[in-house]
């Protein structure tokens, strides 16, 4: 197989349901190896879509295409169990009655002992070999994750589909488990998509995300550009906290109390968002009633008075009140800073640190 033929290909996926559409023209390529993230809101059409492409559900149209060969579309169909998709789900669900060999087993094909050898393999994999005869019950969460995992590797899937599949394990497990999976599945060349409304764990998986809303893919690319060069405010909001300030353009230029920021193409009269992450806030003290000096870079700063502080673990939240509008503007800083309420401070934005959005 061609190394540029994706392992996964869906094309123009759409679902209504009762006239509504949920999945409104999806399209996605995964290339062997590869986990692409689909992040969205609850509701947004992530699991209708998993559920296509493994084939529990039809479309209304669009094409479902693995290693270039067609698995689907309006007339043709390959039925789930032909199409070589493991599934990893939040409710797992081993079968209590069977052993850990049997769970991890089940879906293999072959004679006893090959099934034993890939069973052996699997769970040296995900180090449980231990626990080869033993049944689900005697088992940790985490640790029934791992099985679960094992028995949708065993018969060598092309493509892993997991829909949440770690919010059921508490956070200290998850973060192990997670990075165990990922490894696994890239040593298979496995395509991974991954279902999750969590960014964080998105952030932490991805090789790309794809992010959804209302039924559509708005955004998708590496994290770290989607992180940086977000779609839209709702994009930025998406992944951590937003600060917004609104002004009016003219001239390309957005007048603030933080002073000008640049509106390249954006015509006179239009009402802009510049939206800012809290840990991109510059915070100054108050020296003798003023700031620092404004600079090209960072703009003017703005007088602010703190309102609440409070230490979140690795870092501290500050929150303001704005000197020229009375509005609430919230700050992140590493490690502990927990200024007194009433502390006058000044505050600037980081120009290459903000986004501009049109209003709409
Ligand atoms: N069989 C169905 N019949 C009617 N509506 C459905 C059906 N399945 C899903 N929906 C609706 O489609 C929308 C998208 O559902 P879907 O499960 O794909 O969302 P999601 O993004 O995976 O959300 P979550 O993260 O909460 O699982 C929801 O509004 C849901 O109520």
């Amino acid at each position: 197989m061609s190394a540029s033929v994706p392992r996964l290909e869906i094309k123009d996926l759409r679902r209504s349901y009762g006239g509504r559409a949920v999945v409104d023209g999806v399209s996605l390529q995964i290339m062997p190896g590869q986990v692409t993230c689909l992040l969205g809101p609850s509701g947004c059409g992530k699991s209708t879509t998993l559920r296509m492409i493994a084939g529990v559900e039809m479309q209304d149209s669009g094409t479902i295409h693995v290693d270039g060969n067609l698995i689907c579309d309006t007339v043709f169909r390959v039925p789930p169990e032909r199409r070589e998709i493991g599934l990893m789900f939040q409710d797992f669900a081993l079968f209590p009655h069977l052993s850990v060999a049997d769970n991890v087993a089940f879906g293999l094909k072959g004679t006893k002992a090959e099934k034993r050898v890939r069973v052996e393999e699997l769970l040296k994999r995900v180090d449980l070999l231990r626990f080869i005869d033993g049944y689900p019950h005697q088992l940790s969460g985490g640790e029934q994750q791992r099985v679960a995992l094992a028995r949708a590797l065993a018969p060598k899937p092309r493509i892993m589909l997991m829909d949440e599949p770690f919010s059921g394990l508490d956070n200290r497990l998850r973060d192990g488990i997670r990075d165990e999976t990922l490894s696994i599945l890239k040593e298979e060349d496995t395509a991974v998509l991954l279902v999750t409304h969590e960014p964080d764990e998105a952030m932490r998986m991805a090789d790309e995300i794809a992010l959804m809303r209302d039924g559509v893919i708005v955004q998708q690319g590496a994290p770290y550009n989607v992180y940086t060069r977000p779609f839209d405010r709702a994009a930025v909001a998406f992944f951590s906290d937003a600060n917004v300030v609104e002004a009016v353009v003219q001239g390309a230029l957005a007048q603030t109390a933080f002073g000008r920021f640049l509106a390249p193409g954006v015509a006179d009269g239009t009402a802009v968002q510049i939206v800012f992450r809290p840990q991109h806030v510059r915070i100054d003290f108050d020296r003798a009633g003023r700031g620092p000096n404004p600079t090209a870079k960072e703009g003017t700063p703005a007088r602010a008075v703190v309102s609440r502080a409070r230490f979140m673990g690795s870092e501290s939240l500050v929150e303001f009140v704005m000197d020229h509008d009375g509005s609430t503007l919230r700050a992140t800083v590493p490690n502990v800073f927990l200024p007194q309420p009433g502390a006058v401070m000044w505050l600037t934005i980081p120009r290459d640190r903000c986004f501009v959005f049109p209003m709409t």
